[in-house]
């Protein structure tokens, strides 16, 4: 099967969430099992030196104001597709946001011109290379179906992947013409949402199947809490939507393995972890204390829930806990974390900022990670967490409460706990499940059984790539 991915950012070449792990990883996974992905992307700047070493396979003359060609490249084991535009995409700084940290002023244009593309791959410009299928993800290739049902001819399904519901690509009504959208297709049965044109809603409302990024994420989205507006027609479109967990690349992380990371271990030689502690120590500016070292690495939003967890500082100090956290976003929190490393001085350490290398050696160095989201469609980093024995403790949502076993006593009798849940998702909440945390913490034997157990526990891409496939396989049935 020939199979084309359309996404904003890929790793290890652009990232700013776990989007990228996601469009970096299942392809690999895919190959095995015979489909060939190509994976559509901007050319950013970042990805010059890619480009560099590619094939021009497609030229416009104009791409939503100005020139624009796809290049097709291969790197770092991925078949990469990259829309080359410089009037849209060769720009400094963050993908998504200008200098004054708001989003680019034409990001509809950006993001349509992504889709665009994406919709003429699919309808067999490129010659010698026609997807059977089309996985769309997030907002930025929600036009991808719109765009295709604007060609007369035969075209592919869509299969369109929500890895966050929250941000819709949502732009006003005027935009229409210049979007090379055609008036009919301002309709509830098209782009229109409540008067303006959502991107994402376009891709639920126009995509042969949907697919969500855990079974719990799933059926959340089905409820006004966590469909955020789009619940209504994700309970119409309930039969086409599935939730498959992800996976995360075992080879990118691996204890055994990793060159981030100061000294490498496994769930037999744990003895390398030590090491690690230290260094993240040294780092943070903490002081080794009696009870577990936590971190957090993350975007920092409210949809994390970590100002649930500065209420809990306190707590956790008091238990001779130490906290490590790396993330950047909202700054109120930043400030407010800053501050409590100078309150905590030696016991909380804050680095504000994105650091690909850091984030593996905090897995790797800390005890515990803490993730007290207040939904999350999937999560990566307790995945992470789990692989390098750095034991979860997670809010008890989405794909969160589909991939950590609870410690509760019937867990612990059956010997198959690897972490913490809690709900519901409340400073008090999260205070207990880090107390939990401490107590086992003292229980060296059952700690060590339990970190063995995590890092034993499937986090790899097999069995989603094989659900994946299945969707695909039934989107092409339609
Ligand atoms: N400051 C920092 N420095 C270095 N690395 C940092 C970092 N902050 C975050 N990261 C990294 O970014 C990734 C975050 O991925 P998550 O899946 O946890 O959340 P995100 O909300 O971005 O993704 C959305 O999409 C993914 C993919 O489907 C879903 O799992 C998730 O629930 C959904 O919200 C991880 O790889 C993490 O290590």
């Amino acid at each position: 099967m020939n199979l084309l991915f359309v996404a904003s950012e890929c790793t290890p070449f652009v990232k700013t969430g776990g989007l990228a792990d996601v469009i970096g990883a299942v392809p690999k996974s895919l190959a095995a099992t015979g489909t060939q992905v190509r994976v559509l992307i901007p050319c950013y700047p970042a990805l010059a030196a890619v480009a560099a070493g590619g094939k021009s396979v497609m030229e416009f003359d104009d791409l939503f104001g100005g020139p624009a060609r796809i290049i097709a490249a291969q790197a770092d084991g991925l078949e990469m597709l990259l829309l080359e535009a410089p009037h849209l995409y060769d720009r400094p700084g963050s993908i998504y946001l200008g200098p004054d940290g708001r989003d680019w002023h034409d990001n509809d244009l950006r993001f349509a011109a992504l889709s665009f593309a994406g919709a003429q791959i699919g309808i067999g410009c490129l010659g010698d290379w026609v997807p059977d299928v089309i996985n769309a993800h997030d907002w930025q290739a929600g036009l991808v179906p719109a765009y295709l049902r604007q060609h007369d001819g035969l075209t592919p399904p869509v299969v369109m992947t929500i890895h966050n519901i929250a941000f819709q690509g949502v732009f006003d009504a005027t935009r229409l013409s210049a979007l090379r959208l055609n008036a009919d297709m301002f309709t509830p049965e098209g782009v229109e949402y409540y008067g303006k044109i959502s991107f994402l809603k376009a891709g639920l409302a126009l995509a042969s199947k949907i697919t969500t990024v855990s079974p719990t994420y799933a059926a959340e989205l089905l409820t006004p809490e966590f469909g955020m507006g789009l619940d209504g027609l994700l309970r119409a479109r309930q039969a086409d939507l599935h939730g498959i967990l992800n996976g995360i690349d075992l080879d990118v992380w691996n204890p055994e393995t990793d060159a981030a990371i100061v000294s490498t271990y496994s769930a037999r030689a744990l003895k390398g972890k030590a090491k690690n502690k230290a260094e993240i120590e040294a780092r943070f500016g903490l002081t080794s204390g009696t009870g577990p070292l936590f971190c957090v690495v993350s975007r920092m939003t409210s949809q994390k829930g970590l100002d649930l967890l500065l209420e809990c500082l306190p707590d956790l100090v008091g238990q001779g806990a130490k906290l490590a956290l790396l993330g950047s976003g909202d700054p109120d929190l930043e400030r407010a974390y800053i501050d409590a490393s100078n309150s905590y001085s030696g016991s909380v350490g804050t680095i504000i900022g994105y650091d690909e290398d850091l984030s593996h050696l905090m897995q790797a160095g800390c005890d515990a990670i803490l993730i007290p989201s207040r939904f999350e469609p999937c999560g990566l980093t307790q995945l992470y967490g789990l692989r390098y024995g750095t034991l979860p403790v997670v809010a008890r949502t989405g794909g969160l409460a589909d991939t950590v076993i609870d410690a509760n006593e019937a867990a612990r009798l059956a010997d198959c706990a690897t972490g913490f849940q809690f709900a519901p998702v409340t400073a008090h909440g999260l205070a207990h499940a880090i107390s939990r945390c401490c107590n086992l913490y003292q229980n060296p034997k059952a700690w060590t059984a339990t970190m063995r157990r995590a890092m034993r526990h499937p986090v790899g891409w097999d069995l989603s790539a094989a659900a994946y496939l299945d969707v695909y396989r039934s989107a092409q049935e339609r």
